[in-house]
């Protein structure tokens, strides 16, 4: 009977309410299970709830739907992640934004490597314009930068499939690995890695694996003095070192993510990061 068990508006609504009144999921699911719901069905039904409440929100208020991301840990979870053929640390994780900070995510000969491979094939970086859906060069982004393609080497591939497991996101959903360079003085200013919906350019970008929904910047080597990965609206910076990543989602185009961050100026030696981004769907 209760697979096929419906959620009535009367129900929604209780759901809600209970949520709404700060009552833990737990409190929640008890009276559905005293019922005689199976658990794993009310919590689905909690969860489907909430979803529909947050859609309708959304629409109400004019804002983007929040769509599913990727969320590689776990509250007070396990600071050792299996992450393919390597075991990751969990450094720092933060609800809003939502960051988590990994250590020892590639090893100090990968990050040389990926160092290596990518060097002769910088240029100054550019940013999409987003009137176009071009590429232009840009004060804002000081950097010199290269796109490997997906799978392009094995080094990358290898760095493709531990990422894919250490997120739970396909690996095909991923773009190309892209290496940049910030020599001294140089810095990404703050930004978003989303695509501006408003922008007339956004929705050719959008027919190839629709949104951005996670960045993961990862530190190839280790400034002397500033290069940090800044999160202004929390106030909140992570210090470039060498193997150690930066991860953030954002689960609809908009500020409201928080996800505002920037790559502060290199104030002493040169920084170099592979960032990849995670779409919504499979990226070809
Ligand atoms: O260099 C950094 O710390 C940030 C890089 C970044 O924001 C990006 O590649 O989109
Ligand atoms: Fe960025």
């Amino acid at each position: 009977m209760q697979a096929t068990q419906q959620v009535s508006d009367e129900l929604e609504h209780w759901i809600l309410e209970q949520v709404r009144g700060g009552q833990p999921p737990e409190s929640v699911i008890a009276p559905l299970l005293r019922q005689g719901w199976e658990e794993q069905l009310a919590i689905d039904a909690v969860e489907a709830a909430m979803r529909r409440h947050l859609e309708r929100h959304a629409r109400d208020s004019g804002l983007p739907v929040p769509v599913p991301v990727p969320a590689p840990v776990e509250w007070n979870g396990a600071a050792l992640l299996p992450a393919a053929d390597r075991e990751v640390q969990v450094l720092a994780h933060l609800v809003h934004p939502h960051v988590v900070v990994f250590g020892g995510l590639l090893s100090v000969e990968e990050c040389d490597a990926l160092v290596e491979l990518a060097r002769s094939r910088l240029s100054r970086s550019a940013t999409v314009n987003l009137e176009t859906g071009g590429d232009e060069m840009h004060r804002d982004r000081t950097s010199q930068g290269m796109f490997f393609r997906r799978g392009e080497n094995a080094l990358c591939a290898r760095i493709e499939a531990r990422i894919a497991a250490l997120t739970g996101w396909p690996l095909e959903n991923g773009e190309g690995l892209q290496v940049l360079r910030y020599g001294q003085g140089a810095e990404y200013r703050p930004h978003y890695d989303y695509f501006d919906p408003e922008k007339p350019g956004t929705r050719g970008i959008l027919a190839r694996g629709g949104q951005r929904v996670a960045s993961l910047v990862m530190y190839l080597n280790t400034p002397r003095r500033g290069g940090a990965t800044t999160f202004p609206d929390a106030h909140f910076e992570v210090a470039a070192v060498k193997g150690n990543a930066v991860f953030f989602s954002y689960d609809r185009p908009h500020p409201m993510t928080r996800s505002l961050h920037g790559g502060a100026p290199v104030a002493e030696g040169e920084k170099w990061v592979a960032t990849k981004w995670l779409r919504e769907r499979r990226y070809d």
